[in-house]
């Protein structure tokens, strides 16, 4: 069955709607995991990686001299428990931008993803991203892929320092302001049904990706609807 979608603004999730969830999980957080101990060490004069470890002692409670193992056992039980903390979300995001420059990661997306996002962006539709995931990840996850650099797709890139936390309105409001967009000519398609109630209670379209084999496929997406692949999708851009 397809859903029918009229919008101008097609802003997306990445991991379990663009991306296995297995490609952040598995390959993207065992990159990151044997690497965040030297890269806090080798950086202690990036004003960033600083920032973040401060962030990283003060939400786990730790003393401000703590030392880099405890920090890094911190950010070991957050990727255990995929708690998409920002200051991690910022480490990670390092981390992968060298990967990704190396080489040594390259993402691959559901085979239904890049062919529909040409196709809406040939059409006159403007697409940007919005995940947990750092906008430096994002970018260089981009970047590299197995279709190709597709950074020239995307108008706007959100995480959760320049938008905020992915189930709050407040979060879609802030999108829809820096990007210029009406709310209700924007679209968001995710697999998470708590982030569709956040864009729906800014007054967007949400539609939901229940993927097969992907952690939120049996998800009760309320009265979002919901498609298995943008296969489904017939979007109408408008003006
Ligand atoms: C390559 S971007 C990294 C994705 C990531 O770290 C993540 O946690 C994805 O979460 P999302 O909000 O896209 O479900
Ligand atoms: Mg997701």
């Amino acid at each position: 069955m397809s859903v029918q979608v009229a919008a101008r603004w097609v802003v997306l999730d990445i991991e379990g709607t663009l991306t296995a969830t297995s490609q952040v999980h598995v390959v993207l957080y065992d990159y990151a995991r044997p690497r965040l101990g030297s890269w806090i060490r080798e950086h202690g004069d990036d004003p960033v990686v600083v920032e973040a470890v401060e962030q990283v002692k003060a939400e786990a409670g730790l003393g401000a001299d703590a030392d880099t193992d405890a920090v890094v056992a911190v950010l070991h039980s957050w990727m255990d428990a995929d708690r998409k903390a920002t200051p991690l979300k910022t480490l990670q995001g390092l981390i992968w931008s060298q990967g990704y420059a190396r080489g040594e990661l390259t993402t691959d997306y559901f085979a239904d993803v890049v062919p529909a996002l040409r196709d809406w962006r040939s059409r006159g539709a403007r697409l940007a991203v919005f995940s947990s995931g750092s906008v430096a990840a994002q970018v260089a996850s981009f970047s590299h892929t197995t279709s190709g650099d597709l950074r020239e797709l995307f108008a706007g890139h959100f995480d959760t320092v320049n938008a905020g936390p992915k189930k709050q309105r407040a979060s879609y409001e802030a999108i829809a302001g820096q990007l210029g967009a009406q709310p209700g000519q924007t679209v968001f398609f995710s697999d998470v049904p708590a982030e569709l109630d956040g864009a729906a209670a800014a007054g967007w379209q949400a539609v939901g990706l229940a993927r097969a084999g992907e952690p939120f496929a049996d998800a009760d997406f309320g009265s979002h609807p919901v498609v298995s692949s943008f296969d489904e999708v017939e979007l109408e851009v408008v003006a």
